[in-house]
């Protein structure tokens, strides 16, 4: 049998890529695969915990906490606090950005914004659920952060990750040198490397999207779902329809199987429902990691401009193909939408 490589070995011989490591983002990652470990025992076994259903606590997305994402939000920051190597933590679970004003973090050097707990809805029914992550340097000096810090563009993070706990969990990361995959072995309680350079096709015959919203869609979302769904032998289509309603789980499924994921504007959610900083950014550098790419249906995700800490995003995201076709059809049949453009559609509050 292969020596298995665990996660923290991987790190450690990785480090070699950057020669000027000292070895904090390797322990910062460190810290992050801890945290995933202590929130994969709780969601493994949540129907036997009091841990399912709602916290009682509205988050500043208005979204109902549930008491898992309250859970791992509190265990991923204390992993960062304990770590010593994150000054900045951003979470979708908190309002502000929480500066970790500590004796061992005052001169840490990165940021790191999160969705402790992705797919939320689909807790209390069992259904895959993640954790996504972005990592950032700071470009503030040593002593207190500044928003500047937490609102960097995509472009400029140094690594970003998901863990899903599904089936297996897993911890998938890039640092921009290509994308890995670890598999949580309960038995020796580590993150082992079982997917080695994931590439996603550059064609897929799977689309994401929740087509319940299909009446709300931009008239290029309704003629790319259109093209997906004709008959078409030599081009494979009609392509299959998978949607679970939980980010990570559908591109952790496109990128090993080829597929496009979007979650457009609709005339409920004027600038999109996904978060740029904390659930588009990070997966978009992971997609075009490993050969994809990722999109707002005009322009590319990484180089958006970060204004808000909760900022949302139309996102399409996946095999380049796919994407690039989504977005030619984007600027075709719906340039430029706007809020205006859903006038008449529904009525709009
Ligand atoms: O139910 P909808 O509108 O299709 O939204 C599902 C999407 O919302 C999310 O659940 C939002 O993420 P959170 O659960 O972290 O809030 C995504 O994981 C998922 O892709
Ligand atoms: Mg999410
Ligand atoms: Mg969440």
């Amino acid at each position: 049998m292969t020596a298995l490589t665990t996660l923290g070995q991987f790190i450690i011989e990785k480090q070699a890529d950057f020669p000027y490591a000292k070895g904090e983002l390797s322990r910062l990652l460190r810290d992050i695969g801890i945290a995933a470990k202590i929130v994969n025992r709780e969601v493994n076994k949540a129907g036997l915990m009091d841990i399912l259903g709602d916290a009682g606590s509205i988050n500043i997305q208005g979204e109902s906490q549930k008491k898992l994402d309250v859970f791992a939000n509190e265990q991923f920051i204390s992993a960062l606090k304990s770590g010593g190597e994150c000054c900045v933590v951003v979470s979708e679970e908190n309002d502000e950005y929480l500066y970790i004003d500590s004796e061992i973090s005052k001169d840490a050097k990165y940021i790191v914004a999160m969705d402790p707990l992705d797919g939320s809805s689909n807790i209390d029914v069992n259904v895959s659920v993640g954790t996504i992550f972005s990592i950032f340097r700071r470009k503030s000096k040593a002593g207190e952060a500044t928003m500047e810090d937490a609102l960097q563009k995509g472009i400029d993070q140094v690594a970003a990750g998901y863990i899903i706990y599904g089936s297996s969990t897993m911890l998938v990361y890039t640092t921009g040198k290509g994308v890995n995959g670890f598999t949580l072995d309960p038995s020796i309680g580590e993150f082992c490397l079982s997917h080695p350079n994931m590439t996603i096709p550059e064609d897929g015959y799977i689309y994401s999207i929740n087509e319940g919203y299909y009446t709300h869609f931009p008239d290029g979302v309704k003629k790319y779902i259109k093209y997906c769904q004709v008959e078409d032998v030599a081009t494979q289509r009609p392509y299959t329809s998978r949607y679970t309603g939980s980010m990570v789980a559908d591109l952790h499924r496109n990128m090993i199987k080829g597929g496009i994921f979007i979650y457009p504007i609709t005339a409920q959610a004027p600038n999109g429902k996904l978060r740029l900083v904390y659930e588009c950014n990070p997966m978009a550098f992971i997609i075009e990691q490993a050969g994809g790419f990722a999109s707002n249906g005009y322009q590319r995700i990484l180089t958006l401009d970060v204004t808000e800490l909760h900022q949302r995003s139309a996102i399409f995201i996946g095999s380049a193909n796919m994407v690039k076709q989504a977005e030619e059809m984007m600027k075709c049949f719906s340039p430029q939408v706007t809020k205006k453009s859903f006038e008449g559609v529904v009525n709009i509050q």
